[in-house]
């Protein structure tokens, strides 16, 4: 009997993608398993942000590719609200477009309505929606901005507020898009924790990243992407080694361990 925990988060056979007469993403294949954490590293226009967006249904891939087959949580067709809700997206974008004067409670609400805060006269906001808005912000620690407005918080704890967004649908997935850019170091370590503390609860984690040291302990795989194909994919010890990633961001690179995470140095 096949039970939900068995059917992969992502299988994607041969996914090509072109955009502008050329293949960003090139006959592409990725299964990520039911429990799997993973980390997608490559080089700037490697097709990071592309694979992200084939997940999300913003780009499509091109039909008469033998063998093209695209399977999220074992479902091929989609409605893109309910995909949404299943797989929580942040991306620094996602950040900036929170440009009205919302509160970060409003902005967790509006994670209901696939929008950006609340427009009053639009939404009826449940007593159930509200509860659940206020229990993400506690787990997240960030409860007693729940009335501050997005734009005068921290880079930091905006990021959380739009991870609370994610999390109100309860979604099998989180996808960070290069989470920590523009974080300072406190800000960084406790955005870890709180990932780390997501992945413990059972959500799958897909991080999209060019740090290594945002790879948090429980990845265990992490996947290479250079020019729109798979470079290498594997146990995250046997592929962060000096070797591959020179050769997949073409200068010389260290790679270091510290405890159970990674750094590298070019
Ligand atoms: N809509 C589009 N039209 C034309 N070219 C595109 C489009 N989207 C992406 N590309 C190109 O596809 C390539 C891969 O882009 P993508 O954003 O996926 O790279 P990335 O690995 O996420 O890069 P970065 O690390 O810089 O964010 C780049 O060369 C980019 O210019």
């Amino acid at each position: 009997m096949t039970t939900d925990k068995d059917i992969p988060l992502l299988d994607f056979k041969n996914v090509t993608v072109v955009k502008g007469g050329r293949a960003i993403l090139d006959n592409l294949s990725l299964t990520v398993g039911a429990d799997e954490n993973i980390a997608i590293i490559g080089p700037n226009g490697s097709g990071k942000s592309s694979l992200i967006k084939v997940m999300t249904r913003e780009y499509y891939p091109v039909a008469d590719v033998p063998g093209l087959s695209m399977n999220i949580l074992g479902e091929e067709m989609w409605n893109i609200f309910d995909l949404r809700k299943q797989m929580g997206i942040i991306t620094t974008d996602l950040q900036h477009s929170c440009i009205r004067d919302s509160t970060v409670l409003e902005i967790v609400i509006s994670g209901y309505f696939s929008s950006i805060g609340i427009y009053d006269d639009f939404f009826d906001v449940t007593v159930e929606m509200k509860a659940m808005a206020h229990e993400v912000l506690k787990f997240l620690g960030i409860y007693h901005l729940a009335n501050q407005k997005m734009t005068k918080i921290s880079s930091g704890e905006a990021r959380k507020a739009l991870i609370a967004r994610a999390l109100v649908h309860d979604p099998k997935a989180l996808v960070l898009d290069e989470p920590t850019n523009s974080l300072d170091m406190k800000s960084i370590d406790q955005f870890r924790k709180t990932v780390s503390s997501i992945a413990k609860a059972g959500k799958n984690i897909v991080l999209v990243t060019h740090d290594l040291s945002d790879i948090i302990p429980e990845i265990k795989r992490v996947i290479l992407i250079k020019d729109g194909k798979i470079f290498a994919d594997g146990k995250k010890e046997d592929i962060l080694t000096n070797e591959n990633l020179t050769a997949l961001f073409e200068v010389p690179v260290t790679v270091q361990k510290h405890g159970d995470y990674y750094a590298a140095f070019c």
